[in-house]
């Protein structure tokens, strides 16, 4: 026989391209068998712990969760199988949440090591919101912390009230004289809320954060003001659906910050589905440029300014005289680099805008829907506005009904309706043994109405209940709008006073209402990030959402007659 006519013992065959093709397929079959269809039925150690029918093997609850107003699926899961529920995520990948306050402490606050966020979600929150606080975790994390708790101090607050005030003043006057144009004043105007609640907690949040006036109330066309609009514009559905599969490419989010990427940037746009991704690598470039000329002017400063009570007190500043007194007690010290600090504020820029324009437009949409409320409060507020348009953080904190009003608002529509976390150990969670890689969603909106706590009526705004608390009220999980532990927020003070002075103001000045009879308004699931791991893939999902209005929020709003002209 000749070598060429040697029967096939088989061993080279197994490489021929279509052997090769069947084993990877039917490895991928049994994978797609097993981690989808068998595995969540039969083998999960989860498969017992109530929920949902799994629903589609591809995307699980996902549609549910995202189609629908934010966290009411969860809302629902909740009534009806009760305080720990399973769903599924992509592709067999399940998830839980827990709504027991012992649940919430251990994974929160007791084992957070073991509960950090997703390393998905801190990549994108990174590229987006700078990499500080909500990217680090663990050591870097606390030293963090420590480093920043001075600028939310109260002591600091007290003092930046004042940075409050001249965007307030500019909106009320920008509100009265649009009022005063109409062709009927007395029936008022209808204002798209949400954008100027959005333009005026900017302004403020740049000038406490910065030291710098955006006035984008009266100039939209602020360079900051425009780049930051660009970067919020991209959050939206289907934008942020295509960013956050090009970000989960490996080394992605790096690649976007770079000077190379923002050169060659209009190359990548020409592609349809990265024009996203150009105005991202484009706003980001823009802003970080800004804040690095900012840093480098504050830092000019402190020669000639380095006395406490006469210097700035917005938080760049602070962070700028925290270096320089470690570098002069310690020049060798290992102090903030100038990257790393502004990513520190351009975190609290990102944290602190959006989320206070959130809660304060649903808190004028309650008011406006609640005349008995909103009455109660303008009572409450006028005398004090009338004394002194400028009140100071006490005199804000101490008024009563404000206080309701605004606990009630964000317990019944947070701003933050959900974020998430990583079980990066198997571990017990309020007797469930939770595999290690297992997501847990932390439903915020679901836990604040949850009725074995606040009764029948715990869905609905009654700021009153705030005056008289059900005995199930706990002060740490009741309202959890701010979450708590060492990721709680550390904005949360700074917000709330924000909200209030700028409800002063506008509650002593005007009168909301409904836009037209019959508005109802409907929180968006506006996906801030997004994103799940599945094995080494990453996959759209639903991360942190920010409930905003979808429609701008129109209310109308007239000039309440006033005896004494403030
Ligand atoms: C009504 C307004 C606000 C709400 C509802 C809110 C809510 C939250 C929530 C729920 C978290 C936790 C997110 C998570 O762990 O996944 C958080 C974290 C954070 N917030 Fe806020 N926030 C608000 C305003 C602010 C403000 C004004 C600032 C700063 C100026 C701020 C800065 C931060 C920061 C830096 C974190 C990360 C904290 C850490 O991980 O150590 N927030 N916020």
């Amino acid at each position: 026989m000749s070598p060429t006519s040697l029967p096939d013992t088989g061993t080279g065959s197994l490489f021929q391209p279509h052997i090769i093709a069947c084993i990877v397929g039917g490895y991928a079959a049994y994978l797609f068998v097993y981690r989808v269809i068998l595995y969540p039925r039969f083998f999960s150690p989860l498969r017992n712990v109530p929920g949902p029918p799994l629903g589609n093997p591809l995307l699980g609850h996902y549609l549910t969760i995202v189609q629908e107003e934010s966290c009411i699926p969860h809302r629902n899961w909740a009534k009806a199988y009760g305080p720990v529920v399973r769903m599924m995520g992509i592709l067999g990948k399940e998830r839980l949440f827990f709504l027991s306050p012992d649940a919430l402490q251990q994974i929160i606050a007791k084992d957070w090591l073991e509960y950090p966020r997703p390393q998905f979600m801190r990549d994108v929150l990174g590229l987006v919101a700078g990499y500080g606080l909500l990217t680090t975790t663990g050591d870097d994390h606390k030293q963090l912390r420590k480093a920043m708790n001075p600028a939310f101090s109260v002591q600091n607050l007290m003092a930046q009230t004042d940075m409050y005030y001249e965007p307030i003043e500019g909106l009320v006057e920008i509100m009265k004289t649009e009022i005063k144009a109409e062709a009927i004043p007395e029936a008022g105007k209808v204002f798209a809320m949400y954008e100027w609640m959005g333009k005026v907690t900017l302004d403020i949040i740049c000038e406490t954060a910065f030291g710098y006036k955006t006035d984008c109330l009266h100039n939209p066309h602020n360079e900051l003001a425009v780049a930051f609009e660009q970067l919020l514009q991209l959050q939206s559905g289907p934008n942020l659906a295509k960013l956050v599969a090009i970000l989960a490419l490996p080394g992605a989010t790096n690649f976007s910050r770079s000077e190379f990427m923002y050169r060659h940037r209009w190359v990548v746009g020409k592609l349809p589905v990265m024009s996203s991704f150009e105005k991202l690598v484009d706003s980001l470039y823009r802003i970080r440029a800004i804040s690095r000329e900012m840093l480098r002017s504050k830092t000019a400063d402190l020669s000639v300014a380095p006395d406490d009570t006469t210097t700035k007190k917005d938080i760049m500043s602070l962070l700028v005289r925290a270096r320089k007194a470690d570098l002069d007690a310690d020049p060798t010290a290992d102090a903030m680099s100038d990257t790393a600090m502004v990513d520190q504020v351009l975190t609290f820029l990102a944290a602190g805008h959006e989320t206070t324009a959130t809660g304060l437009s649903w808190t004028l949409w309650l008011l406006a829907n609640d005349p008995e409320s909103q009455r109660r409060l303008r009572e409450e507020v006028t005398p004090i506005y009338e004394t002194n348009p400028r009140p100071d953080y006490r005199t804000i904190k101490s008024l009563t009904w404000l206080d309701c009003v605004v606990n009630e608002s964000l317990r019944v529509l947070p701003p933050v309706p959900l974020t998430l976390r990583l079980a990066s150990k198997t571990e017990y969670v309020d007797g469930v043994l939770v595999p290690e890689g297992t997501v847990i969603t932390i439903p915020i909106r679901v836990i604040n109405t949850w009725k074995e706590v606040w009764g029948e009526d715990a869905e609905e705004f009654h700021p009153a209940r705030w005056l008289n608390l059900p005995p199930a009220y706990n002060p740490t999980f009741s309202q959890f709008s701010f979450i708590t532990g060492p990721h709680g927020c550390i904005g949360k003070t700074m917000a709330i006073s924000e909200m209030k002075a700028v409800l002063v103001a506008l509650i002593a000045n005007f009168e909301f209402a409904p836009a037209y009879p019959g508005q109802v308004a409907h929180p968006a699931t506006a996906i801030t990030m997004s994103a799940d791991f599945c094995s080494s893939t990453c996959f759209p999902n639903l991360l942190v959402a920010v409930a905003e209005p979808e429609d701008n929020m129109p209310l109308r709003v007239t000039r309440v007659a006033r005896k004494t002209p403030v």
